[in-house]
């Protein structure tokens, strides 16, 4: 036993144990053969995550070493699997022939080297990615410490299509900034990453946060690295950036360099984006709306899924994108509405194109893993027939096209011929997966290979020709060619034809190599050389095919940028034609957007509701309208609010939600489910459910509803759209009124933003007589034979009660509960009668303290004495009548207090 503890370990082992200490923070998939093997605990995690077999192999330290492994062939779907679960694996390869180990010495082990690090944010294959999904990689960088004053900067990319971008930002924004990218991977620097203040929010991505040197982050070193990085001696070219920024670029770059070891992505240049250009909207926000997943998670369900009629990968993506970060430059919104705007009105063209692009291989993900060099024969396939897709979309385009059609049409026009046509004329209609066992070359476009196919493939034909044109130049018509394995092709004859082999002179191509009992066999330098040449044509084939191969990557690498133009010209068709069918299919209106502070909504819908209740049980979504536009008498300009009171499920939720998303689906540019819609620019869009329970982040309800209040009254403008779905009603109720009121003062008087606030504490309606812009509405409903019948229409007023307990007996709570609780209603109501109820509102202490930071209008008694002054005329009153007038507005005092 002691003997085997102290072994060394094999030189195999001991080459693992070397490169997995290298790679410490990722299983290790250790290629032998053609399988990865995994080992030791690598090992025991994936059999658990992967549910493959946990096997033994030798012995380490005296204990068995356990070992897992999977298939080279099919790599990724494993590979696939540990990337969801949060894993990060390092793929080591042989990288020497095992022919080189061997003349080492027999002990000697192969060479090998990790090549390449698989992370979340880092995957290119096809297999291992959403087609409709961006998967950005992300670098968070901070300069200037950990104070309120440091500066931010985000730097992103879609490996999987090469697109760079940048933003600059701070601590206010950064979480916002964040989710608008749905990052899948995001590196920070350590002390950035420990740092306290930011632990809640990168703790929400979980693994795919992940703490890197603060090396990767240094400022002084940056510029010097992005210009290394796209090789050019200065970044003025690519616009100004800011140091964090380059900051940010520059991880980002280092961190693809670690990652992806030798080879190099073609990144675009680094694009800017402009702080305020876009709708911000927080991580809570897009949570609650389901704006890309719904609150479980998934897709289906989402605003996304239920709007998406795109028919491309690369579309699907673009609208994504779009609907993560919806624009605030009403130019730039009416630009994208013209587009969508066009197909709408030309139905023709809209089918046809949707028809021409439907079926369309990903021409911006294979040009990504071509560059790579990860893609094979199907990535050039793409290629071609995106261009093919690209020349007829531009040939049928119309002449009068708005703006971004105009120039996305521009891009296909500008596609390289000369690269389709060496694609179409070198390519195979259908081509294998990988190169690796040729057959991708098309017949007669290389004549060198087709002479090599042809000897491989007709190697009978040829033997026979040859042997027919031996036969007759010697006369001797029973003259065959034959082959064994020692003599390889040779010409056999009988032996008294013999002497017709042999020339004149002696001299002969016949060089006698065998003399059997009835024949003599001879070989010639022409059956020698076809035998090498035919052992050889399957190599020589498969030469002349990966040449060609290498040649037309490197001719799709040198038009890059035009096909990556060109691909993202596609996108734009395809989404601009799939927001018009949408427009069509579902009489969804262009919406008017302007930078005003108007937002009316008429005849509007929630779009995902509305699908539900189509495919379940049919009934028909009744349509409301909302108007948060600044009110007429309203002598600030400010927007108003909306106080939405009615029973549960009577539809407040929707309604509130359904504002918001017409919103955001304004300003990405789409149609909106709307008879019609004035909307001016939304900057800031908050929506906030009460109640919800935030146990991950280990705060208490009532923590979270005033935490998430409080950003939202630090940050709202007037150009914000706000939206309280009962905020308060997750705790005691003098507490939930509390914050409820304490939000909707200063979102009218501070704040200024159009708001949509939906409550059960009935309290609050009193509010509408002393705020200027705040409405009272509500959902109707009607009761009939003790029953409730919900309407779902919003209309001006008040309601009378939340019939609470009707809802109970809907879901099916026993009768005796129902009447009990009955009962204690009726209870409550007679004690809460008289002065308590109307004193309510002005005793909270919170809403005190609140009146007092904002200018509270006076009660109604101090408006009277108001009114009273105001209607005195100094001047005109004869000293009796002052007399008089001083007396009553004594009267009135002593009333208001
Ligand atoms: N405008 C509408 N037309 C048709 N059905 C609707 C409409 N609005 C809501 N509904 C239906 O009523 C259900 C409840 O709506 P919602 O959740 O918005 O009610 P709520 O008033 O917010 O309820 P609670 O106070 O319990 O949260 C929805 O799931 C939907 O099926």
């Amino acid at each position: 036993m002691t003997a085997d503890k102290d072994a060394a370990p094999t030189p195999m082992m001991a080459q693992y144990i070397e490169i997995k200490a290298a790679n410490p923070d990722c299983l290790l998939f250790y290629r032998m053969g053609d399988f990865y093997e995994l080992f030791f605990d690598d090992a025991a995690e994936a059999s658990r995550t992967l549910g493959i077999t946990l096997t033994k192999r030798g012995k380490h330290l005296g204990e068995d070493i356990p070992m897992a492994g999977v298939p080279v062939v099919s790599a990724d779907e494993y590979l696939q699997k540990l990337i969801a679960f949060g894993h990060r694996v390092a793929v080591c390869e042989q990288v020497e022939d095992p022919a080189e180990a061997r003349k080492r010495g027999a002990k000697s082990v192969v060479k090998r080297d990790v090549v390449r690090l698989v992370t979340p944010g880092t995957i290119t294959e096809e297999a291992l990615l959403e087609p409709g999904r961006p998967n950005h990689l992300m670098a968070l960088a901070r300069l200037g410490g950990a104070g309120r004053n440091a500066a931010f900067a985000l730097a992103w990319t879609d490996l999987s299509t090469g697109s760079f971008r940048l933003v600059e930002s701070d601590i206010d924004r950064l979480a916002t900034d964040i989710a608008a990218v749905e990052p899948s991977e995001i590196v920070v620097a350590e002390p950035v990453f420990h740092d306290e203040t930011l632990q809640p929010l990168l703790r929400r991505y979980g693994r795919a946060a992940r703490p890197e040197p603060q090396a990767l982050f240094d400022g002084a070193t940056a510029e010097e690295r992005v210009c290394r990085f796209f090789g050019v001696a200065t970044l003025a070219g690519f616009g100004g950036f800011s140091r964090v920024e380059l900051a940010a670029a520059a991880a980002l770059i280092a961190y693809l360099g670690k990652t992806q070891m030798a080879a190099r992505p073609a990144l675009q240049r680094p694009e800017r984006v402009v702080a305020g250009s876009l709708m911000q909207i927080d991580p809570a926000t897009r949570a609650s709306l389901e704006l890309t997943r719904t609150m479980s998670g998934k897709r289906q369900g989402s605003l996304l899924s239920t709007i998406d009629r795109t028919v491309t990968g690369a579309g699907a993506r673009l609208l994504a994108g779009r609907l993560a970060a919806p624009l605030t430059d009403p130019a730039a919104i009416r630009a994208r509405q013209a587009s969508v705007g066009a197909f709408v009105a030309d139905m023709p063209n809209r089918q046809r194109l949707r028809a021409a692009l439907t079926g369309l291989p990903d021409t911006e993900r294979a040009l990504s893993r071509l560059s790579l060099g990860r893609g094979g024969p199907r990535a050039l396939a793409a290629i071609r027939d995106g261009l093919e897709a690209g020349f007829a979309v531009a040939a049928a385009a119309d002449t009068e096209l708005p703006d971004e059609l105009r120039d996305a049409v521009a891009a296909l026009a500008a596609l390289p011929r000369s690269l389709h046509q060496a694609l179409s004329e070198t390519l195979a209609d259908q081509v294998p997966l990988i190169k690796r066992d040729g057959g991708f070359v098309r017949d007669g476009a290389i004549p060198a290979l087709d002479a090599a196919r042809a000897l491989r493939e007709n190697s009978r034909r040829v033997i026979a020709e040859l042997q027919g044109r031996y036969a007759a130049e010697t006369g001797v018509r029973n003259l065959r060619i034959k082959h064994n394995n020692v003599l390889g092709y040779f010409v056999e004859v009988g032996e008294a034809q013999a002497k017709a082999l042999a020339g004149e002179d002696g001299e002969t191509r016949f060089i006698h190599r065998q003399t059997l009992a009835s024949a003599m066999r001879f070989t010639t330098s022409e059956l020698g050389e076809l035998e090498t040449r035919i052992a050889g044509a399957a190599t020589e084939a498969l030469r002349i095919e990966l040449e060609a191969f290498e040649r037309l990557v490197a001719a799709v690498g040198e038009a890059a940028e035009a096909l990556r133009r060109g691909a993202e010209a596609l996108a734009v068709l395809d989404v601009s034609t799939a927001l018009a069918e949408l427009a069509v299919a579902e009489e969804w209106t262009p919406p008017h957007v302007d930078d005003s502070l108007a937002f009316t909504v008429e005849g509007g819908r929630h779009p995902v509701v509305e699908a539900a209740l189509k495919a379940g049980s049919g009934e028909p979504f009744v349509s409301n309208d909302c108007d948060l536009s600044p009110p007429g008498a309203s002598r600030d300009g400010f927007g108003a609010i909306w106080l939405l009171t009615g029973p549960n499920m009577g539809g407040k939720s929707t309604f509130l939600r359904q504002n918001a998303l017409i919103a955001v689906l304004a300003q990405i540019g789409s149609c909106v489910p709307a008879t019609r819609a004035h909307l001016g620019v939304v900057d800031r869009l908050f929506s906030r459910v009460g109640a919800s329970d935030d146990h991950a982040e280990g705060r208490s309800t009532f923590m979270v509803e005033m935490v998430e209040t409080a950003a939202i009254l630090n940050q709202a403008g007037e150009r914000a759209l706000v939206i309280l779905d009962e905020i308060g009603r997750g705790t005691a109720t003098y507490d939930g009124l509390s914050i409820a009121f304490a939000a909707v003062e200063p979102l009218h008087e501070v704040n200024h933003c159009r708001a949509l606030f939906a409550t059960h504490f009935h309290e609050m309606t009193a509010l509408a007589a002393r705020l200027t812009r705040m409405r009272n509405a509500t959902m109707r409903v009607k009761e009939w034979e003790g029953e409730v019948v919900f309407l779902h229409e919003v209309t001006a007023g008040v309601a009378d009660r939340s019939y609470g307990i009707q809802v109970a007996k809907l879901a099916g709570l026993p009768a005796k509960a129902v009447e009990r609780a009955r009962q204690v209603l009726a209870e409550l109501e007679r004690g809460e009668q008289g002065e308590k109820r109307t004193a309510f509102v002005d005793d909270l202490p919170l809403f005190s303290a609140v009146a007092q930071r904002v200018e509270t209008p006076a009660p109604e008694a101090h408006d009277k004495l108001r009114d009273a002054l105001a209607a005195l005329d100094p001047d005109s009153l004869s000293p009796r009548e002052a007399l008089e007038a001083l007396y009553s507005l004594t009267a009135l005092l002593r009333a208001s207090r």
